[in-house]
């Protein structure tokens, strides 16, 4: 049996993997059968390394100091280039940063993510260990035995110190393994099962309470219609032909391809941003269509079987998504929705952009039947409310929501792009969550204030319309530029319309702004958003609290949003981003939360 060269409890240096940085680490154990060292990090991580991966510390003192005076380009660049030259203000300068900053300060932005990538003598001190392993997986995994051996779920953070070794490319690339996903969003796998059975249950609740002459959330659940009420063969052909007309125009070579944020493989998938071309076609097909006589007050009075049939697409769906991740390639995975567990991979869905040649899923269900939808069936309920009230023209509160959700549907599709920057389409898989929210959460409970006044008048002075007016485009405008001021700054970090902005560099090469919208507080564009669902429901009046769901649900959803975002950057920027919550300190109310 060969003797085990370093003792358990020892103290020596372990290389990185896929780097050539050692870190000190002490050995836990050595298995005679895989021939691997079990070593653990200063900061709890253990992995396991291969003799030729660790260094006695005396030995390698000794060469690391002759090396860094003599050769170690890393010095001499961080030497020659003063951090304080960055756009950062803080005086706690953390290593990360500055040795993010002693790259960024001599390239352009555009290219720091590249040079970062390259440059692996200049590494920060603080970083997570699982964006090292997603930046470089193919390294990692052709050189090591790469599993975390105590994984309590979140990605923790090594602040062991580096030091420099020569810098060499590693030598072979092989497909990365796939990870199982521990740390689990949504209460986890029992979670995941209440969340199936109630967003279902809670959309049947609404639209049967909305119908009531008293409606109330916090009424008891009425006796439900019989079964054959709830499936229309006609509704379902309805939602068929709807959303096979949004497809057709989602494929129509019309409009602009924009690209998406870059993969984990570095590929930027191209998407067919049309989503205005495709609401101004589909209201021209609608006028058409009432012409012609078609009474759109048939989606007020089969809405529930609409939805029904809605839902039932979405779950069909979801289950081919769930079907075709479980054969999808590891790089076109999310990092959640692998739990091992069938029903949250359900519900959270583990492929990142499911596609169909290049019909894009996630992207077309999230901008367009249900969206659009949304406008239509808003559209359909003012119809609906002359109709029932006996109107030549809507009511002020139905104008006022009409217009409202109108402006927020058509700014979204207008700045369709935009939407490649945000969670869902970036990080978030496609399943039964995102399928159900979009095709039918946003339809048919988004739609709950106008379905609510059709039996349910609210009648609005001037002086109120006018406030309520003025309060709603102060949302918007926050969300708006926002929105884009983030949208433009990840798409062109270089551009001199934002050289103003003042920023945080972060390991990853990505800045972080901290000044303009986004040095106010950590998400404006909730706040903005927030004011205007506010302006949605304020028409309804407050007789009950019903129209005000949107409203309670929302706030539920960005506060929890805000908190996943938090976790997931956290992870991401490490210490950057920590200065970047020490810098603005407020998430989505200034001052307040
Ligand atoms: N009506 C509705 O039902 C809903 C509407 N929305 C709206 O959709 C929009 C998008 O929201 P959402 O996707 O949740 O989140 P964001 O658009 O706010 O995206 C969050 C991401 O932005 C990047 N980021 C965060 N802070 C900074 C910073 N300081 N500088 C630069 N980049 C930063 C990070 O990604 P990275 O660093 O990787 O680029 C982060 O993960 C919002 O306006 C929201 O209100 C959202 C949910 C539901
Ligand atoms: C309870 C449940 C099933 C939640 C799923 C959440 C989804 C309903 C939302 C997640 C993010 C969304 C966004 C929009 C609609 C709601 C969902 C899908 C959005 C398309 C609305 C229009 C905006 O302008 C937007 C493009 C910014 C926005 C993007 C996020």
């Amino acid at each position: 049996m060969p003797a085990v060269k370093y003792q358990k409890g020892e103290k020596v240096m372990g290389r990185w993997p896929g780097s050539n940085l050692y870190y000190e680490v002490k050995v836990l154990s050595f298995d005679s059968m895989s021939q691997l060292y079990t070593v653990i990090y200063k900061d709890g991580t253990e992995l396991e390394l291969k003799e030729q991966d660790i260094k006695s510390a005396a030995g390698f003192q000794a060469r690391s100091r002759s090396r860094s005076r003599s050769r170690s380009p890393g010095r001499r660049r961080s030497r020659s280039r003063s951090p304080a030259r960055t756009t950062r203000r803080s005086s706690s300068r953390t290593a990360a940063a500055v040795a993010a900053a002693a790259i960024t300060d001599s390239v352009p932005s555009s290219r720091r993510e590249t040079r970062l990538k390259d440059t692996l003598e200049v590494r920060p001190n603080r970083i997570s260990l699982q964006t090292y392993l997603e930046a470089e997986p193919e390294k990692n995994q052709a050189r090591y035995n790469l599993r975390r051996r105590k994984d309590d779920g979140a990605a923790k953070e090594v602040t062991a110190k580096p030091e420099q070794l020569e810098v060499e490319e590693a030598k072979k690339a092989v497909a990365p393994i796939a990870t199982l996903t521990t740390q689990l969003d949504f209460g986890g796998k029992l979670g995941a099962y209440f969340w199936l059975l109630f967003l279902p249950a809670w959309v049947l609740f609404l639209i049967i309470q909305v119908n009531l002459e008293d409606p109330s959330l916090a009424n008891f659940p009425p006796p439900l219609p019989p079964l054959e009420a709830f499936l229309d063969a006609q509704a379902l052909a309805f939602v068929i032909l709807w959303i096979a007309f949004q497809a057709m125009l989602y494929i129509l070579p019309v409009g602009k391809l924009s690209e998406g944020m870059p993969l984990m493989s570095g590929e930027r998938l191209k998407y067919r941003t049309n989503g205005f071309f495709a609401i101004v076609v589909s209201a021209v097909v609608v006028a058409v269509a009432l012409h012609q006589g078609l009474d759109l007050t048939y989606i007020h009075s089969h809405f529930l079987q609409l939805a029904v049939a809605t839902f039932l697409i979405a779950t069909l769906l979801s289950v081919y998504l769930y079907v075709r991740s479980r054969y999808a390639p590891q790089e076109q995975l999310a990092l959640g929705g692998n739990s091992g567990n069938v029903v949250y991979d359900f519900f959270k869905g583990h492929e990142l952009n499911p596609r169909i040649k290049d019909f894009d899923l996630k992207f077309f269900c999230e901008m367009r039947p249900g969206l659009i939808g949304w406008c239509l069936i808003n559209f359909a309920m003012a119809l609906a409310e002359m109709k029932q009230q006996n109107l030549e023209a809507p009511s002020n509160s139905m104008i006022l929501v009409n217009l409202f959700q109108l402006l927020y549907v058509v700014d979204g599709l207008w700045n369709e792009e935009a939407i490649l920057t945000t969670m869902d389409l970036m990080h978030d898989g496609f399943g039964f969550m995102l399928a159900f929210g979009d095709l039918v959460w946003v339809p048919f409970t988004y739609t709950m204030q106008a379905y609510y006044l059709v039996r349910h008048p609210n009648p609005l002075s001037f002086p109120i319309v006018t406030i309520i007016n003025k309060q709603g485009f102060v949302g918007f405008y926050i969300f708006r530029k926002s929105n884009s001021e983030k949208n433009a700054f990840r798409r062109n970090p270089s551009d001199p319309k934002l050289s103003y902005l003042k920023t945080i560099p972060t390991a990853t090469g990505k800045s972080l702004l901290v000044s303009g919208w986004w040095g106010v507080i950590r998400h404006p564009n909730y706040l903005g958003d927030l004011l205007m669902a506010l302006a949605w429901s304020l028409p309804c009046g407050f007789s009950h609290l019903l129209p005000w769901y949107y409203m309670i649900y929302f706030i539920i959803l960005l506060v929890h949003r805000d908190s996943r975002d938090m976790s997931e950057c956290r992870r991401k920027y490490g210490s950057a981003w920590d200065e970047y919550c020490r810098t603005v300190r407020y998430r989505i109310i200034p001052c307040v939360y």
